[in-house]
């Protein structure tokens, strides 16, 4: 058809020509016109990699615009795997896009860093909050030192003691629910996304910088809590920005200059400056320098090192707005996913309760962040939900030159989407992907890039370890003090934004064992 359009094109412009009549001439302006908007927008690429219909100049910004801003994306990338397969091309403003379900690719961008990096995209997104935070800095020396300093404050000591910080602070939940369980005919009714949201909060607040924005203390008492409020603002202007022409954020509210994004800054400015400036007083006080072994995340800022030098206070404050992003969000969302799963089935509940129960009792010294292993049935629960809910469903990657996949070429510097939810759930890769079993781990050594909640390679998450450690202890409380129900006639649709989560939260019974 598109062939038929160009050849009649031809033809017209060719009797324009010979006679030059005016009809003939508009026509040919306006068919040159659709031909150049709509035809050459759409020919087949030299990549010939398929991809739905693009608009004129801003390809398909609109459409994932649209899903994004309502949270759906995850929605509108299904559609087109479905339709496309394991690859498909997208383009915004003349930026071209492939999304990628492909485990092999996914596995390559993210361990080849030869010919895949990431890109200033997403650090471009936010400069004026978080534009030199590790998790948005582009491949390169900044994105080096930054990883190379930070790396020690996740090391087998610190995990050990963010571990005896964790399990007093998810106690005190538990005791919370226990006396609202008391007050409530037996059972406490609680959106355990909101429990999770402020758990992960204060305990990133706690272990990273040791501080505590008391996000838990707010939600118990129903007062407001703004630093919580304002930090989670950032998320949002990120998402808001990110299929949007820079060019259009002013008109949206969500420019450098708008009154929302500097009010975040300023706050995260006024709040962390506070907390550098105690951390050096103290610094100073001390009467021994700091042992590098029990430095946490601010130490590691703050003191810099001879190696790698100082950070600016830019890279101070962006990481430690970073550190709360990437490190609750996520973590919050993983667990409510995870306790979706297991309220919905409580035989696999009650195998989690009977491992607890027997492993809890032939603890010597207690749980520990080295014993959460023993936990095996709860590691192949946490994975499986890992793995049908991939809370960080897409990440970015760029090709750094022209690559070979599977005989066609994709060019050097194009945008590489992998998505991570998708080939979570490949049917290729997976037996009846759609179904929560745990069991399925028994043994299991998945394909690379068929699972990579964390990600894979060098930009793998930091916090991984850490993440696991909270939400291994989170459920091992919980599961011995409570039974855990669903309650009924509850929306739980998704909601995507930077992460993926449930779209109002997720309602649970706690009803304690006795
Ligand atoms: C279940 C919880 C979590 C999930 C699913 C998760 C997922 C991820 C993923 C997929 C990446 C890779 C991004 C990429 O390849 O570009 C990542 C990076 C990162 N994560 Fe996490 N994360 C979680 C918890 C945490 C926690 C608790 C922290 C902090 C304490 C954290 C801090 C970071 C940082 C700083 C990066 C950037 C690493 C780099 O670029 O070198 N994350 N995370």
């Amino acid at each position: 058809m598109i062939s038929d359009l160009v050849r009649s094109l031809v033809a017209r412009v060719a009797t324009v020509g010979v006679k030059a009549d005016p009809l003939s001439v508009a026509i040919a302006a306006v068919g040159g016109l659709v031909v150049a908007l709509f035809v050459v927008p759409n020919l087949p690429t030299k990549h010939g990699i398929p991809g739905p219909f693009r608009l004129p100049i801003a390809g398909n910004a609109l459409a994932l615009a649209k899903y994004a801003n309502t949270g759906k994306s995850h929605e509108l990338f299904h559609q087109y795997f479905t339709k496309y397969g394991a690859v498909f091309s997208l383009s915004a403003f003349g930026v071209l896009i492939l999304a990628v379900r492909d485990p092999v690719l996914i596995h390559r961008a993210l361990t080849d860093t030869t010919s895949f990096r990431r890109s200033e995209r997403a650090g471009q997104r936010v400069p004026d909050i978080i534009g030199e935070a590790l998790f948005v800095l582009p491949s390169g020396e900044q994105w080096k030192r930054h990883r190379k300093q930070l790396q020690p404050a996740f090391a087998p000591l610190q995990l050990r003691n963010a571990a005896t910080v964790i399990d007093p602070v998810v106690g005190k939940l538990a005791d919370y629910f226990t006396d609202l369980a008391a007050k409530h005919d037996g059972s406490a009714t609680v959106n355990i996304y909101s429990e999770f949201t402020a758990l992960t909060f204060d305990l990133i607040g706690v272990i990273g910088f040791s501080f505590n924005l008391d996000a838990i203390k707010s939600l118990h008492e129903g007062t407001a809590n703004e630093s919580f409020e304002i930090l989670e603002d950032v998320p949002i202007i990120f998402q808001q920005r990110v299929f949007r022409p820079p060019s259009t954020w002013e008109h949206h509210g969500i420019g450098l200059k708008s009154p929302r994004p500097l009010r975040v800054r300023k706050f995260l400015d006024d709040l962390f400056g506070r907390v550098i400036e105690e951390r050096h007083a103290a610094n100073s006080r001390a009467r021994e320098p700091k042992d590098p072994k029990t430095m946490d995340v601010l130490d590691r800022l703050l003191l810099g090192s001879e190696e790698l030098g100082t950070f600016t206070k830019n890279e101070v404050i962006g990481e430690m707005a970073a550190f709360f992003l990437a490190g609750h969000e996520t973590t919050a969302n993983t667990l409510t996913l995870l306790m979706m799963e297991l309220s919905r089935n409580p035989e696999i509940q009650e195998r989690l309760y009977t491992e607890n129960k027997t492993t809890l009792a032939s603890l010597k010294e207690g749980l520990t962040a080295e014993n959460l292993h023993e936990f095996k049935y709860l590691d192949f629960v946490v994975k499986e939900s890992q793995r049908l809910h991939a809370v960080v469903g897409r990440v970015g990657r760029q090709t750094t030159r022209d690559i070979d996949y599977n005989g066609r070429i994709i060019p050097a510097g194009t945008n590489l989407m992998l998505a991570f939810n998708e080939a979570h759930r490949d049917p290729k890769y997976w037996p009846a992907p759609e179904r929560f079993n745990p069991d399925r781990w028994d043994g299991l050594k998945p394909h690379p890039g068929s699972f990579v909640p964390f990600g894979d390679g060098p930009m793998n998450c930091i916090g991984q370890k850490l993440a696991l450690i909270e939400i291994k202890m989170t459920i091992i409380r919980l599961i011995e003090r409570f039974r855990i129900a669903l309650v009924p006639g509850q929306d739980l649709s998704y909601v995507t934004t930077i992460t993926t989560g449930l779209k109002h939260g997720l309602r649970v019974a706690l009803t304690p064992r006795i």
